[in-house]
Order: structure tokens, then sequence, then C-alpha cells
């Protein structure tokens, strides 16, 4: 039987401006959206800026709320019009935003971002949470020594890192990933997806992975949404829509996607050996 660690069932996001002197304006962002995601597995979201996808994050990892439908994370149902959800079923679900940079707070040490769940969520002693946070640095690929380093001082690879490994401190059953390489160079883009494929074998992590660009989600993705105005107008195996995209809109977003940039990510993903620490 197949292990569904997110379900969602018609989830609609409606916003609403205006209405004190002028007429109300309704804008639905989300029109019904369903989707599951298996454990272990990577469901891709794609579509073009102002589709809904963020939007669609939000409500996925709680921080927003629905206008209607339903979602279930990990078997509970979550509505946070009607219920705060607790903080375990929070931690179950991480996010990892597209600027590591703004991600960070830029006056707290990296040590200090990493161990700040475990201070306010666990017992750890510190030197417990010294020894966590020095052993995900390790697992993200990143030497001791930037425990003690500010954000301004790393690269926007390592920071993305450091973002990646704070998001598993709390060991997150499923991780959102809105956008996670779109600030980075291509190459460095590479070793963070090498990255986040290796850590998700390892920790058996489920990926909602959301972008806009197809040549980035081709190498992870095991399912694909193609969404377009709130809606999902494609659906199926990754593998099947790139090899054969059906809809319209899904073929006009391949054609978009320049071939350079596929074959660059495609190489570089294939150097897995040459992925350095200094991304
Ligand atoms: N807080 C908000 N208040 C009002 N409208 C919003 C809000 N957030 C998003 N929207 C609207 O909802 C729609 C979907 O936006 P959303 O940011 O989810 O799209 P997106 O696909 O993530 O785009 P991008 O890639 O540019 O972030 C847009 O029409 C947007 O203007």
């Amino acid at each position: 039987m197949s292990d569904i660690v997110l379900k969602a069932d018609g989830l609609i996001r409606e916003y609403t401006s205006g209405g004190v002197f002028g007429g109300k304006k309704v804008n639905r962002a989300l029109k019904g959206i369903s989707l599951q995601l298996e454990r272990g597995r990577t469901l891709a979201v794609v579509g073009e800026s102002g589709c809904g996808k963020s939007t669609l994050a939000r409500i996925l990892t709680m921080i927003d709320a629905q206008t209607d439908g339903t979602l279930q994370i990990c078997g509970q149902n979550v509505d946070l019009r009607q219920h705060k959800p607790d903080a375990a079923l929070r931690r179950k679900v991480q996010i990892v935003f597209q600027n590591p940079y703004s991600s960070l707070n830029p006056r707290q040490k990296i040590l200090n971002a990493l161990t700040e769940q475990l201070y306010l969520n666990s017992d750890d002693t510190a030197a417990q949470r010294r020894d966590k946070a020095l052993a995900m640095l390790d697992r993200v690929g990143l030497g001791p020594e930037v425990a003690n380093r500010y954000p301004h001082m790393l690269s926007g690879g390592m920071r993305q890192r450091v973002v990646i490994a704070r998001a598993l401190m709390v060991r997150p059953e499923i991780v959102v990933l809105d956008e996670p390489v779109s600030a980075l160079d291509l190459s460095v883009q590479a070793q963070v997806l090498n990255l986040l494929r290796d850590l998700q074998d390892e920790m058996g992590l489920s990926y909602v992975f959301i972008s806009h660009d197809l040549s980035v989600v081709r190498y992870l993705a095991d399912r694909l949404i193609v969404m377009n105005a709130g809606e999902i107008v494609e659906e199926g195996q990754a593998a099947d829509i790139f090899a054969a995209p059906q809809h319209p809109y899904t073929r006009k977003l391949f054609a978009a996607t320049p071939s350079a940039s596929v074959e660059a990510i495609r190489t570089r993903l294939t150097m897995r050996h040459s992925a350095g620490q200094n991304a």
C-alpha cells in the first residue's frame, strides 16, 4: 500500500481586496487544487509567475489557511480556520525559500540558526545541540568552521546549504522547496540539487518542489503538476510528461525553457564526483 504523507482535495484560496468604499474584489488564486505526495517521493509543481505556486506552498506548510477544501498532513486534518496545528505536526513540514540570504538572520551565527529550534523544542543540552548542528553541517557538505560565521560571510550556495540544514534539524517528513535554487548560479544549482537528492535518499524525505524552471525539476521530480491561473492543467509521472506533454500550456512552458540551461544542468548533475564544498 502506498504511504501518502500529504493529501489535498479541492483547495481554494481567495484574496479579497477593497470593500470599504469601493466594490469588493475577490481574486481566486487557487481554484480547487487536489494532489497527493507519497513518502520518500518528489512532487514537482511548475507554472509561470502568478499561477499560485507560492500560495499553495504557504497552505501546505500551514503558514496560511485555505478558503475551502481539505488538507491532510501525515494523516491529520489541517484547517487553520478551525484550529491551529500542534507544534509536533508543524515540525513535520519545513519550507526552504528561494532567497537564502533573506531566510537567515544577518545577526545570527550559523550555529545559533541551526540550534534555535532544538533550544525551543527539545531537552538537549547546549553540547548536544552543538553536536547535532555540526553533524548536520557535515551532512550538507559544510565544515565545522561555518558554525561560527554569519550569513554574509558565506557564498549563496553555502547559505542555501545552511537553510536546508536548518530545515532538517527538526527531522521533518516533508520539505516544501519553493524555488530553492533559482537565486543561485547554474553550476551551484546542480550541486544543491544533487545534495537534495542525496538527503532525500538518506533521510527518506518527501519533497514538494515548486519551480517555474522545468530544467531544474526534471532531475528530482517523480510526479509533476503543471499549474496555470490557479488550476492544474496537467499532472502525471514526470518522465511521461517530459517525454510527451499533452496540454498546450505545458508545451508552451517546455518551449520557453532554453535547451542550453537544460543541458548545462544535465551535464553538471552527471559530474557528481566533482561537486565540491565551495558552492
Ligand atoms: N497576500 C496576497 N494578497 C492578495 N493577492 C495575493 C496575495 N498573494 C498572492 N496573491 C495573488 O494570488 C495569485 C497567485 O500568486 P502566487 O504568489 O501564489 O503565485 P506564484 O505562482 O507563486 O508567483 P511567483 O512565482 O511570482 O511568486 C496572484 O494573482 C497574486 O497577485
